[in-house]
């Protein structure tokens, strides 16, 4: 295990920046997470780190050591593609093996070996298809070895990118339970890509947002949640997107969709007489008679469209004109063209800054701060 200094890293592949001036560090044994869109950069940056593509401006420092010119067999890192490399005419146990007899690890004895087989195996849900070769395996179960053989070998850092693409949503939940006690076991550095917004939330000690090879916003999990940098961060994370909404500042009340509020005294608003506000459909509570604490923005309309998904339900909500997208709990199902209100508590109300169609914009601040107990 060790640490990892990105200073920026630059990558051009024509006129594409691929990664562009990207800086982050690693502490010793944290599980680092890059989250980002198809095409933001996540598989360039890891190369990178790696020795496996070329960069054209930045250093990688591992363990404190400058990487430049160090070709990536002595970096010592372990590299996790998305796709699979196993050695077609092995079997599982031999390509598990095959990373361990390596010169470079050869201090490990053959029981030694056996045990970390074992562990990564039972760890991964694979012990039982040892003996089978690759084409014998599923999808899911040869990205499973895959990984293993990356995990098998003891590394400074494990670079794991998407690992868990191929598994299914049942799997992919109890894979990422595993993989984090394994990370915690092990205590090994691990830089990990995905763009599955539940799986940094899940897996990170922190998580990085990176766009267009840039890096957005880096913090833990509760403070991308809750304090997103700006709408593209806030749009990242969540399953339905958070809404996003116009709204008029005048008088120090912000108007939106047929309501309007005071919000609290640090939200600095000296911008503008227009903002954006940030409402997540899981935050947006359907008044079911009960008044809840505290001040919120409170909106009337009426659902278009109820889908059932799970024990939750997805409305569409027409609010003046706008839809709105809210997730309550099935079994209080509001039916189509029912009149609902809606209640959102103005601490989680997230407020941006105004901008044009697709634009980006900051976080200027929540419409109040967090009640004491909440806050961490
Ligand atoms: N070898 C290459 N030649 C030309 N362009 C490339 C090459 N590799 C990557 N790119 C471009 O660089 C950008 C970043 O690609 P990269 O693979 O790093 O993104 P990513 O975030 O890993 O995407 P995904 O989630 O789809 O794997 C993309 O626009 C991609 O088309």
């Amino acid at each position: 295990m060790a640490t990892l200094q990105v200073r920026g890293l630059r990558k051009h592949y024509g006129k594409t920046a691929a990664v562009d001036g990207v800086d982050f560090s690693v502490g010793d044994g944290e599980f680092f997470v890059i989250l980002g869109p198809s095409g933001a950069g996540k598989t360039t940056t890891l190369k990178g780190i790696a020795g496996l593509v070329e960069t054209d401006e930045g250093t990688v420092e591992i363990a404190g050591r400058d990487m430049t010119g160090i070709e990536p067999y002595h970096r010592n890192v372990a590299m996790a593609f998305e796709s699979y490399a196993l050695y077609p005419q092995r079997t599982v146990a031999q390509n598990l093996a095959s990373p361990l007899r390596s010169g470079r690890t050869g201090r490990y004895s053959e029981s030694e070996q056996r045990d970390r087989i074992a562990a990564v195996t039972q760890t991964l849900g694979i012990d039982h298809l040892l003996e089978r070769l690759p084409r014998e395996l599923s999808n899911g179960q040869r990205q499973r070895t895959a990984l293993g053989r990356v995990l098998v070998r003891p590394a400074d850092i494990y670079l794991l990118d998407e690992p868990l693409s191929h598994l299914d949503a049942k799997l992919r939940a109890a894979m990422r339970a595993e993989l984090k006690s394994l990370g915690q076991m092990s205590d090994t550095t691990t830089l990990y890509v995905t763009h599955d917004y539940q799986e940094a939330l899940a897996l990170g000690d922190r998580i990085a947002v990176l766009r267009s090879g840039r890096l957005v916003q880096i913090g833990s999990p509760a403070e991308v949640w809750r304090t997103p940098a700006d709408t593209f961060v806030a749009k990242a994370l969540g399953q339905p997107e958070i809404n996003i909404v116009d709204a008029e500042v005048s008088d120090g009340r912000i108007s939106t969709l047929g309501s309007s509020f005071t919000p609290g005294a640090d939200l600095d608003l000296g911008r503008g007489d227009r903002v954006r506000l940030g409402l997540r459909p899981s935050e947006i509570q359907v008044d079911h008679g009960e008044q809840g604490p505290g001040e919120a923005l409170e909106l009337t309309g009426r659902v278009r469209l109820a889908e059932r998904l799970g024990r939750q339900i997805e409305l569409t909500v027409d609010v003046a004109g706008t839809d709105l997208i809210v997730v309550d709990a099935a079994e209080l199902r509001p039916a189509e063209g029912d009149q609902v209100r809606l209640r959102v508590p103005l601490h989680q109300v997230h407020v941006f800054a105004a901008g044009g169609d697709g634009e980006e914009t900051e976080r200027l601040g929540a419409a109040a701060p967090r009640p004491a107990k909440e806050a961490r």
